[in-house]
């Protein structure tokens, strides 16, 4: 689905006004329809909060719509009236013309002001929309802390009131509300933490922006879910084993061959043709055991030994590598990071134990040549960036943009809403996947999924997002079948094929 920013949320209300010439308020019109469509009918009292801005002239038109319905409504004004102007004052007038039952916060009795907010059983949040742009104070204050000690049902028009459209930031207050109605797109405040904490559900409906206007606009936000693997591209029928990748997963250390176990298995669950580890000597025979499917190579505790193995290695040979789960930080794990980033052209995954040795040598990446995709928690951002985790986790998609752009690689910064971007600044932001998926393991099988889409011909960045769907939803097919408390990292690696297989089927 695809994101706006709510400067190109104006041009696209503008260009639909100007050249295509649909009067604004026949947008808002449309806009105040689709609310009430979302009012339970009957309900006992409907406030309607208005702003003065544009998203106040939604709520305007909304309280007439609902009064035309029949419903028994009432609408509380905030702010200045003379502010009031264009499509809003329209709405407004066209509102004054049939009802008086408005009432202005700034002349309004603490008593009125009670009275409004307990007779009403549900609330329309029409105060600020995609126009918030300072810390919320004052009567906005209040009413919003008034709307939020009730027990209505809220409805937020476009986004709630008090979250910043382009960031979901919250300004000092927000209205909590139980459903958001957005216009056309969704937002990015719809969407981010905190922001889109503020409400409980999300609906996206159409005003009436021609689809035109729509195709003329590049987006660079894109969200992450049920739908994005419908543009998965389907797996060939007359391939043979290396039609479907070669990979080389360097994984695995004396502690922690675990690691290397679930990106080689989740890797060729995801469907890569074969599968080789290159991993330390101590992991040879359990690797061996538990994933026979897999060639395993292996180094001991030396430069001497790893070059050795390297003389013998063409890492050319492979469609993808990935690099990092469970290799441990030695001195020999450090070498296998410059001599893997030293091949110049097979795509590679940094992940995990890679990402800390790298932040100790960002020179290696920057002087590296070949396409790579960098899949880095909050922490290993922290550490690779020297920011504190607590600012990433804040701005997850300005530290994934700008590590992308200085470092031209592509991003997975992951988190409860992780962020794939690439050095371009095209963003993917997950809302799929759940808490059962904070579980050791989760990230090694993520780097799995993602080298076998590249090792099967995805271009990197469609590799990341693609695998950051599949790697949710299959975290998401496993909480259905034994809930989120127990969820393992191998459990995910067990739905993978479900949710390829259902994929398939639903575009067949
Ligand atoms: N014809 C149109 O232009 C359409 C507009 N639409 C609605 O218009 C909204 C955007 O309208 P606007 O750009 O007028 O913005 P808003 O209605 O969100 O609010 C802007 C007003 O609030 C004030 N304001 C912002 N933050 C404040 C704060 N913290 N404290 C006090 N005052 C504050 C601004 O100074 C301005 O007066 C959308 O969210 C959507 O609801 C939709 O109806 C679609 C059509
Ligand atoms: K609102």
């Amino acid at each position: 689905m695809i994101i706006a920013k709510s400067n190109q949320m104006v041009m696209m209300d503008q260009k639909a006004i100007k050249a295509y010439t649909i009067p604004g308020v026949v947008l808002m019109e449309h806009a105040a329809m689709a609310v009430c469509e979302m009012v339970p009918k009957g309900s006992q009292s409907i406030l309607v909060v208005c702003g003065v801005g544009n998203n106040g002239g939604d709520g305007f038109a909304i309280a007439r719509n609902l009064i035309q319905r029949g419903e028994k409504v009432t609408v509380l004004g905030v702010g200045n009236p003379l502010q009031l102007k264009n499509d809003a004052k329209i709405m407004y007038d066209c509102f004054a013309h049939i009802e008086t039952g408005l009432f202005w916060y700034e002349v309004c009795s603490e008593k009125k002001l009670d009275q409004l907010f307990q007779n009403c059983d549900v609330i329309v949040d029409a105060i600020f929309g995609t126009g918030c742009n300072r810390v919320v104070s004052d009567g906005y204050l209040d009413v919003i802390g008034r709307m939020n000690q009730r027990k209505a049902y809220v409805i937020s028009v476009d986004i709630p009131s008090g979250v910043n459209s382009d960031n979901g930031k919250i300004m000092g207050v927000c209205v909590k509300a139980n459903l958001t109605v957005t216009f056309t797109l969704p937002k990015l405040g719809n969407i981010l933490y905190p922001g889109a904490r503020a409400s409980e559900a999300l609906k996206v409906v159409d005003i009436g922006i021609p689809q035109k206007i729509l195709e003329g606009f590049v987006f660079e936000y894109e969200t992450i879910d049920q739908d994005t693997l419908k543009r998965l591209p389907s797996r060939r029928t007359d391939g043979h084993k290396f039609t479907y990748g070669r990979i080389l997963i360097i994984a695995g250390s004396e502690d922690m061959s675990g690691a290397a176990y679930m990106s080689a298995l989740a890797a060729y669950r995801t469907g890569t043709g074969l599968v080789e580890i290159l991993t330390h000597e101590s992991c040879r025979i359990s690797l061996q055991c538990a994933l026979p499917e897999a060639i395993v190579r292996t180094y001991q505790d030396s430069n001497k030994s790893l070059e050795k193995v390297f003389e013998t290695l063409n890492l050319d040979n492979y469609d993808a590598i990935l690099i990092g789960p469970g290799l441990g930080q030695s001195d020999v794990a450090k070498r296998l990071i410059e001599l893997t980033l030293a091949q110049p052209s097979v795509p590679i995954v940094i992940d995990a134990d890679a990402l800390n040795l790298l932040s100790e040598n960002m020179d290696i990446l920057l002087a590296s040549s070949a396409p790579i995709i960098m899949t880095p928690h909050v922490g290993e951002m922290s550490r690779l960036t020297q920011f504190p985790s607590e600012a990433i986790l804040e701005n997850t998609i300005e530290f994934a943009q700008a590590f992308s752009k200085s470092n031209q690689v592509i991003t997975v910064l992951k988190s409860h809403r992780t962020v794939v971007c690439n050095p371009e600044g095209f963003t993917c932001i997950n809302l799929c996947g759940n808490d059962g998926m904070a579980t050791a393991g989760s990230g090694d099988v993520l780097a799995g999924v993602i080298a076998s889409l590249v090792g099967q011909g995805l271009e990197p960045y469609k590799s990341s997002v693609f695998g950051v769907a599949i790697h949710s939803l299959a975290g998401d097919l496993a909480s259905d079948n034994i809930g989120r408390h127990g969820l393992m990292a191998k459990d995910i690696i067990e739905a993978i094929p479900k949710i390829m297989m259902e994929n398939d089927q639903l575009n067949d």
